[in-house]
């Protein structure tokens, strides 16, 4: 039985086909921005991002939204809430709706966004491999960027919808051609809540440390609902 988002196969029934969806630290949550807590550590250690720019990424149709596969050895992501661990990227995805008034996967303060792209990456310092650190509670980081529906287009999120024509279908994947810079996606203000939970899809695994940038960046309608 395919999971999914219906009644019969969505997050209310997860957790019979995967007992992990049962857990204490599943995500995705709602954040309440007034019982979240500044974190003086967070300050002093500060979260910082290498990635390259990559060519012929990639994209596939996952049948909830796309996902470019981007394993990236030269890539780092540390600090903040990491420890001393150094994550790699391994793939980013969005989540999106049929209309911009949803879709994304965390809510701030009940308020859901037009989507949200997840950077998702893993532990290399204490694992062999992406498959290993998502079994483990530190095994992956992964940023959230909320989009907000604006008159401006972004380029680089323009560079992945444009393939989308080609894949129109689950299972479908097609090449990039353009150069994708990951770092292009995060917003200017790099203020961020973190916390300790779980992919938010099957087999929704208790492994991630989640980084959700309190700006969102600003893409146009077209840009974040499928047609
Ligand atoms: N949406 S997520 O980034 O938590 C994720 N789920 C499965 C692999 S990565
Ligand atoms: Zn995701």
């Amino acid at each position: 039985a395919e999971w999914g988002y219906s009644p019969t196969n969505g997050p209310d029934v997860w957790a019979r086909l995967f007992p992990q969806a049962g857990g204490a630290r599943q995500s995705p949550v709602d954040i309440c921005t007034s019982i979240a807590s500044s974190d003086s550590n967070l300050e002093m250690k500060k979260l910082t991002f290498a990635y390259e720019s990559q060519s012929d990424l990639r994209i596939l149709n996952t049948g909830h939204g796309w996902k470019v596969e981007a394993p990236q050895s030269g890539s780092r992501l540390e600090g903040g809430p990491l420890g001393e661990d150094i994550y790699q990227l391994e793939q980013f995805h969005c989540h999106w709706g049929e209309t911009s008034a949803e879709g994304s996967e965390h809510t701030v303060d009940g308020r859901a966004y037009a989507g949200e792209l997840h950077l998702v990456h893993w532990n290399t310092t204490k694992y062999q491999s992406f498959a290993e650190a998502a079994q483990h509670p530190d095994g992956l980081a992964v940023l959230g960027v909320f989009f907000d529906v604006g008159n401006e287009s972004n380029d680089e999120i323009e560079k992945i919808v444009s393939t989308l024509s080609e894949i129109k279908f689950k299972g479908q994947f097609t090449d990039i051609p353009d150069v994708i810079d990951p770092t292009t996606f995060l917003p200017s203000g790099l203020g961020y809540w973190t916390y300790l939970g779980s992919l938010t899809t099957p087999p929704c695994n208790e492994c991630v440390i989640w980084i959700v940038y309190k700006e969102p960046i600003t893409v146009t309608e077209e840009q974040v609902t499928y047609h």
